[in-house]
């Protein structure tokens, strides 16, 4: 496969959009740059598709601008060559087998047929090449869809819920291919409403709700700011560590006759605390926030903000 140093970046800068009455979009701004894999994540009817939609020169914004590597879409020189793209409401013919759907897009879009086979080899479709699209599971559209996404090998990637309807299996084949994608220097974009679906998978986050950007976040810096400095400790001598901790500074809540939580010391300063004072313990370790847990803090916090606001 083609190797890309740094594919085109894809900017939003005050985008916005309404239906009717209603705000899908309300002046989003971010920038998703080349070489990892951004997720972006809020509930149904935060604005996802709508943005993407946008991106992909789909809808027009009633504000701001859409762009790819610095251009509109609709200004690309090869658009179908630079983005690739999956929707959630991929239209396929279920009369059509696999090869002759990706055959029939390759001869459309411009694309020489030989790639056709590659990219069903990548999506681990070889085997279904020639059977009919309506006997296809979700997953399986998925694949093509993805497949379809990959015809002209383009350095951008927009892809609306691609792990929705994969099973484990699949799911832990597109983490892999996503990345492997992300690490040739591609700009890789994919849209979840479930964060779980993008632990493992994304390194960057674009969290929405009701159409603004609630957190634009390396992954690794969220989940360390909402595990704060939160640690597990097993020891028979509870009384000696409550006391040792929380004299100096940290907050200790028991959870049961031998374990305890700590907050407001880091993890090494618990245990050189208590090998300095000779309390014995067995287990000591740093608490992990999970991508869901971190969602519901930002969501919750965003909450308390709408609640105060209209207060
Ligand atoms: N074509 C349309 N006409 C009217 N309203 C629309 C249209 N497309 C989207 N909306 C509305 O805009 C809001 C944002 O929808 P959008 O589909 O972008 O959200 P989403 O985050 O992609 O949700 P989902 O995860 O359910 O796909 C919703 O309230 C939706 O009902």
């Amino acid at each position: 496969m083609t190797g890309f140093r740094d594919g085109p970046a894809i900017e939003a800068r005050g985008l916005c959009k309404r239906y009717g009455g209603a705000v899908a979009v309300d002046g989003l701004s971010f920038t998703v740059r080349p070489g990892r894999v951004t997720g972006f994540v809020g509930p149904n009817g935060a604005g996802k598709s709508t943005t993407l939609r946008m991106l992909l020169g789909l809808d027009a914004p009633d504000s701001g601008t859409a762009l790819i590597g610095g251009k509109p879409y609709t200004a690309l020189d090869e658009p179908l060559a630079t983005v690739g793209a999956l929707l959630d409401s991929e239209a396929l013919h279920p009369g059509r087998r696999a090869r002759d759907h990706l055959l029939w897009l390759a001869h459309y879009s411009g694309f020489s047929t030989r790639r056709v086979d590659l990219v069903l080899d990548q999506v681990g479709l070889t085997p279904a090449a020639r059977k009919r699209t309506g006997g296809f599971s979700l997953g399986m559209r998925q694949r093509l869809g993805i497949a379809a996404a990959l015809l002209g090998d383009p350095p951008v990637l927009i892809l609306d819920e691609p792990v929705n309807g994969l099973d484990p299996e699949g799911v832990q084949w597109i983490r892999r291919f996503l990345k492997s994608l992300a690490a040739e220097g591609r700009t890789v974009l994919i849209s979840s409403h479930l964060m779980s679906e993008l632990e493992d998978t994304a390194d960057h986050l674009l969290v929405i709700g009701r159409g603004r950007l609630l957190a634009d976040t390396d992954v690794a810096d969220l989940l360390d700011e909402v595990s704060g400095e939160r640690v597990a400790l097993r020891t028979t001598r509870r009384a000696d560590a409550l006391m040792v901790l929380s004299g100096a500074g940290a907050t200790v809540v028991m959870n049961g006759p031998d374990s305890l939580t700590v907050t407001g010391l880091p993890a090494q300063r618990v245990a050189e605390l208590l090998g300095a004072d000779s309390v014995p313990f067995s287990e000591l370790t740093r608490h992990r926030a999970t991508l869901e847990e971190a969602y519901m803090e930002l969501t919750s916090e965003t909450a308390e903000f709408t609640a105060r606001e209209a207060s």
